[in-house]
């Protein structure tokens, strides 16, 4: 039960967009998928689902090769936005189309999620995009497929359906038998949702980070020193994420020992740790070169 990504390579037009990407995805797992805008988030999910062929590498879901085994491609799950081809149908046909892609489609299961959206046998194309999201969000579900790939699923949702997405994101994986992929090139998304996070830059996966490992070794601290300027054993352990009058906000990736002793032999008048968002951790891979 994983999807084994190796040393996948895929070029768009001449333009490399995927380069030498290995990973794998496990059961019982929410993993984010990350980077900024036109990175390549899609191509990965649209590539993992062989709708786009890599150029090398390989996928391997549950031992099989995707390339080979073309059947192994319903153990997962990828909707693409863009492509819907089911607008003017109504929920219940569009339910029966997945039933035959997916053979463990639970069709009780997408009608009770329906109903608790308050979703009538509606056309999908009349509905609100919040509604819309939730129908994708039931589909995937109900698909009963072991990985499930979310591309921003989040977009545009107030913060009501938001929670109510999270909340189904988590429960999916709760009983450990599926893995959950969720693109977004907003990290304050995935923030207390996601166990681990992929990281895309420049064509390459420049992380792969357990967030539970991350947070134990960084501190996001406030900060204010006695000279007007921030010293230099500030700047060479952590990233200044902002000035504001004196008060600097700092983070350290790796608040150690040793480095809690050198921030304190600077005597700082204020040094006060805060709460960390994801976005924090990856400040300075998301900043402009
Ligand atoms: N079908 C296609 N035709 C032309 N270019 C493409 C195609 N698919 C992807 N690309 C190019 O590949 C690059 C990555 O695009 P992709 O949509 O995968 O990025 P993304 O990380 O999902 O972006 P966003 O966060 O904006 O959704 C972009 O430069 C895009 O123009």
């Amino acid at each position: 039960m994983t999807v084994v990504v190796e040393h996948l390579d895929k070029t768009i037009f001449k333009k490399p967009v995927l380069a030498d990407i290995s990973f794998t995805l496990v059961p019982g797992e929410i993993v984010g998928l990350v980077g900024r805008n036109g990175v390549g988030k899609t191509t990965m999910m649209r590539t993992l689902v062989d709708q786009y062929h890599p150029d090398a590498g390989k996928i391997l879901v549950n031992d099989a090769d995707l390339a080979r085994v073309p059947a192994r491609r319903s153990d997962l799950f990828y909707l693409d936005a863009e492509g819907i081809f089911f607008k003017r149908w109504r929920l219940t046909k569009v339910g029966q189309a997945f039933q035959a892609g997916y053979p463990n489609f639970d069709m009780a299961a997408y009608t009770k999620l329906l109903a608790r959206f308050n979703l009538k046998d509606q056309r999908y194309g009349q509905l609100s995009k919040g509604y819309q999201a939730l129908v994708r969000v039931a589909l995937a579900i109900a698909s009963n497929a072991e990985f499930i790939l979310f591309d921003e699923p989040f977009d545009g949702l107030d913060v009501i359906v938001r929670q109510q997405i999270v909340d189904l994101v988590i429960d999916l994986v709760a009983d450990g038998k599926r893995g959950v992929l969720i693109a977004s090139h907003d990290l304050r998304e995935l923030d207390g949702l996601a166990d681990r996070v992929l990281m895309l830059k420049h064509e390459t996966l420049i992380k792969d980070i357990r967030l539970e490992d991350l947070r134990k070794l960084a501190s996001k601290r406030q900060m204010v020193f006695s000279g007007k300027t921030i010293p230099d054993v500030i700047k060479a352990n952590g990233h200044v994420l902002s000035i504001q009058g004196r008060v600097a906000i700092v983070l350290f990736e790796d608040y150690n020992d040793t480095v809690k002793s050198e921030v304190e032999a600077v005597k700082p008048v204020l040094n006060e740790a805060l709460p960390l968002q994801l976005a924090d951790l990856f400040i300075s891979e998301l900043k402009e070169d």
